[in-house]
């Protein structure tokens, strides 16, 4: 069982110190806080929330960031290194996990970018391997319709309302032509003035300008509820984003969300809280990892 209070007497200035490396990379460079809240994700959607995602390649490890998913995509694995450093500076040994520490650095960041805020419970521990296979599977790739999207969060015990909310993490940040490219020259359910506008920055031919970046919503640098006004509109910048108004089972809640940014936010903790409870390591398990790129020896 994670606990809200686990570092309490461990490491008292834990989470504060945290907050304040978090807040001073999102004032740097405001996507790094989009960055930070997706390493959180794709650490649990493979092999639960055990920092997996943060090991690098050695001899005996495959790294889960050169999967197809992260590799040229997942960013902040300097900041997260940052936060490790100035952590256990704080608790004078290194007793956070880099588990924990995506955790709340998931959910500083979307502080940081106006979005709601909720108690992270915390007690992961590290992993001592990594799951790049796991990653190419579990992680839902761009191109998905809504039903192998459902099937992808149910996967992990999350239901279709965990979805359309989490999914609204996608208020924030920004994705690289080759994960829209598809969508915008190839799908019919995309405002055409959108579209066209996408086209100056991510030309049809594969190979050409592939990593230029757009943003995920119209607003990406602030957490808002406008994601989903923006699928309303049809300027959903994924094919799977517009998947979630598109005649089906989620229209609704989109619907809702788009006026009730309250309800999203509240959601938007509570499944965030679920997200984090994905099958983390505790007790005896894993370990606290020295260096979150390394396994300790
Ligand atoms: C449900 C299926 C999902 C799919 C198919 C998906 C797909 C993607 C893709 C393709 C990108 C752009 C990556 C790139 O071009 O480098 C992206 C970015 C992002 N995703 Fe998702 N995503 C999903 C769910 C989520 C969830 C649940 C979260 C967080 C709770 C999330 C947070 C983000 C953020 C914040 C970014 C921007 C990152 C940045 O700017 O560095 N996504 N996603
Ligand atoms: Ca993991």
């Amino acid at each position: 069982e994670l606990t809200a209070d686990y570092y309490e007497n461990s490491c008292p200035n834990a989470l504060s110190t945290i907050k304040s490396v978090v807040e001073a990379a999102v004032q740097k460079e405001r996507r790094m806080g989009a960055s930070l809240l997706r390493l959180h994700f794709h650490d649990c959607f493979v092999n639960g929330c055990d920092g997996s995602i943060l090991l690098d390649s050695t001899a005996t490890i495959e790294s889960e960031k050169s999967a197809r998913p992260n590799n040229n995509s997942a960013r902040g694995f300097e900041v997260v290194d940052e936060i490790k450093q100035a952590v256990d500076q704080a608790c004078g040994k290194p007793v956070v996990s880099c588990a924990d520490i995506l955790a709340v650095a998931a959910r500083d960041s979307v502080v940081a970018l106006g979005g709601p805020t909720w108690d992270v419970r915390l007690g992961r521990r590290d992993s001592t391997t990594a799951n790049p296979n796991g990653a190419n599977t579990n992680l839902p790739a761009p191109s998905l319709n809504l039903t192998q999207l459902i099937k992808s969060f149910q996967d992990q015990g999350l239901d279709e309302k965990d979805l359309v909310v989490l999914y609204g993490a996608h208020s924030i940040g920004f994705a690289r032509c080759v994960a829209y490219r598809a969508h915008i020259y190839n799908d019919t359910n995309i405002d055409p003035n959108f579209a066209n506008s996408l086209k100056y920055i991510c030309p049809r031919d594969v190979g050409v300008g592939d990593g230029n970046l757009a943003p995920l919503d119209c607003t990406a640098t602030k957490f808002d509820s406008q994601y989903y006004s923006d699928l309303i509109s049809k300027k959903g910048l994924l094919h799977s984003d517009q998947e979630f108004f598109n005649g089906g089972s989620t229209d609704q809640l989109v619907k809702e969300y788009s006026y009730n940014s309250e309800a999203f936010f509240r959601d938007f903790g509570n499944s965030m809280i679920k997200m984090g409870n994905i099958q983390p390591l505790t007790g005896e398990q894993g370990e606290i990892r020295a260096n979150c790129r390394k396994v300790n020896n």
